[in-house]
């Protein structure tokens, strides 16, 4: 597979480095302006490192979009006359509809929008897709691509805005629960270095017991919270103080703010 990461910044850096490790790609483009920052991709020999968005997308099949959303469609206009029958455009843009691509490169491209978070880069990114009429040819091979690099879902591209909160956002989300945990494990007495190792391996391992099991977190925090015990005490008190309340307040900020944002 011939993939070209057109705009190599957080996001994009984060897909290239899931697909290296990975090995789902036969050659690599990655495109910036700034192309000191790419430095260390030159060790694998398969990657290439362009400023030409043009080279990249004559020498690829797999046109992967992770610019800013004000840069995405005058970047389109200037490679669209090189577009053939067998590329597959994939835009991680917030905010830019199919409907807005297939305006600039015409309907009959196979055009998917991909909204992965930068987990990609250890391959354990949950990202949703969602394509126009003609992609949806192509999303099996999309979802392969990603498959690689974690877990996918399709969703209608009503829900990409939502999923953008929960999935992209949500990995600062999660982040800042990790250092407030850590911040707690340091008062009670870790150093810091423990005490970050022990919040995220506990979040991780509650993540990877819910994926497993399949069971909801209720069932698994009952079998923690022993009666009159430590952890009710604990929880009761973070939910009088607006645990739950505080994260679906913030998450419902966020989704206003990307609506906002796409409006334009
Ligand atoms: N950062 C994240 O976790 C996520 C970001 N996104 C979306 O992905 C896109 C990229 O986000 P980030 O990586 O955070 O932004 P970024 O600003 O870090 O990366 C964009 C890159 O595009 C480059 N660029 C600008 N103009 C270019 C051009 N003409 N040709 C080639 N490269 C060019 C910039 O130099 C920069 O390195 C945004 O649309 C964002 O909404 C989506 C999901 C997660
Ligand atoms: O914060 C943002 O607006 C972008 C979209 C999701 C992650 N970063």
């Amino acid at each position: 597979m011939k993939i070209a990461i057109i705009g190599a910044g957080n996001l994009g850096v984060s897909i290239a480095t899931g697909i290296l490790h990975s090995g789902g790609a036969t050659s690599m483009y990655l495109t910036r302006r700034n192309l000191e920052a790419l430095k260390g991709f030159e060790e694998y020999g398969r990657v290439t490192l362009t400023r030409d968005n043009r080279e990249a997308v004559a020498g690829s099949d797999i046109l992967i979009f992770a610019v800013q959303p004000l840069h995405f469609a005058s970047i389109l206009e200037s490679v669209k006359d090189l577009l053939h029958d067998n590329h597959v455009l994939i835009s991680t843009i917030t905010g830019f509809s199919l409907s807005a691509m297939e305006a600039i490169v015409g309907p009959d491209r196979y055009l998917i929008r991909a909204m992965p978070n930068t987990a990609i880069a250890v391959g354990r990114s949950m990202t949703c897709l969602a394509s126009n009429e003609a992609g949806k040819k192509r999303v099996e091979l999309a979802a392969a691509i990603f498959n690689r690099m974690g877990h996918t879902l399709m969703i209608p591209e009503q829900q990409m805005q939502a999923a953008t909160v929960i999935c992209a956002s949500g990995i600062a989300f999660w982040m800042r629960l990790i250092r407030a945990t850590t911040q707690g494990a340091i008062q009670l007495g870790f150093d810091a270095k423990e005490a970050r190792e022990l919040a995220m391996h506990t979040c991780g391992g509650a993540a990877e017991l819910l994926i497993q099991s399949g069971h909801h977190p209720e069932e698994e925090i009952d079998r923690v919270t022993t009666p009159m015990g430590c952890t009710i005490e604990g929880l009761n008190e973070m939910e009088h103080q607006g645990l739950s309340s505080s994260l679906i307040k913030g998450i419902v900020a966020s989704y206003d703010k990307i609506t906002q944002i796409s409006k334009g």
